[in-house]
């Protein structure tokens, strides 16, 4: 399965959203080129990991295809991408988890390399110019305690959470076309204009 220098590693795919700037619709399911947009984060991804998980809380018979395990949250409210990271962590097979949003059709292998190659026992956080990205992020499985404490203590920000934790950082430059992240119709449609 892995062609891949850095130990084995699990991959959370987030797709749990309510994707309310697209109208409602389940955006991990939402055609780009052709395709839903997980089947190009899974393509991407699919060679690196016999353990892909897809963190959704919609269309699980369609999500099954591209997953090795499915996560849903544990409450219907659509609580935000940190209630998929604590599910994903405590399913993780492997001591390391690989965290992705599921409307970044233009990552490339070189930068989930970097990220990978990055990781130990402290969390890795894709920085874009003066932003932290905390969905893009790998998090050693031993975490998971403290981020749970922070769920319980009321926090819901992935990226404060992960500021917390003496985060290593990659990074990337502010315009990285690699990031681009489809949130609304309009950038769906000006991405599969120049792809
Ligand atoms: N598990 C889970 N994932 C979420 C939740 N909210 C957002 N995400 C995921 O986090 C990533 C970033 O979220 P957004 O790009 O804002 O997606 P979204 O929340 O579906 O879209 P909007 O409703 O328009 O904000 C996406 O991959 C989402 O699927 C949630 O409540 N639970
Ligand atoms: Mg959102």
């Amino acid at each position: 399965m892995s062609d891949t220098p850095f130990p084995p590693c699990s991959i959370l795919l987030l797709s749990g959203g309510r994707g309310q700037r697209m109208g409602g619709r389940d955006k991990g399911l939402i055609e780009w080129q052709g395709r839903p947009l997980i089947a190009w984060l899974h393509e991407r991804v699919r060679p690196l990991t016999d353990d892909l998980i897809i963190s959704c809380n919609r269309n699980a018979d369609r999500y099954c295809a591209w997953a090795d395990q499915l996560v849903q949250d544990d409450s219907p409210d659509f609580p935000g991408p940190l209630a998929g990271i604590r599910a994903g962590l405590a399913a993780a097979r492997h001591d390391h988890l690989l965290i992705l949003p599921c409307d970044a059709p233009l990552l490339d292998r070189e930068l989930l390399d970097a990220l990978l190659n990055a990781a130990g026992e402290r969390p890795v956080m894709l920085r874009q110019g003066d932003f932290w990205e905390p969905l893009f992020s790998v998090l050693p499985r031993s975490l998971l305690p403290r981020i749970e404490r922070a769920w319980q203590a009321g926090e819901r920000s992935p990226q404060r959470v992960l500021r917390q934790l003496d985060p290593v950082a990659v990074y990337c430059p502010p315009n990285d076309p690699r990031l681009a992240n489809l949130n609304t119709p309009e950038l769906l449609d000006a991405t599969q204009a120049q792809h």
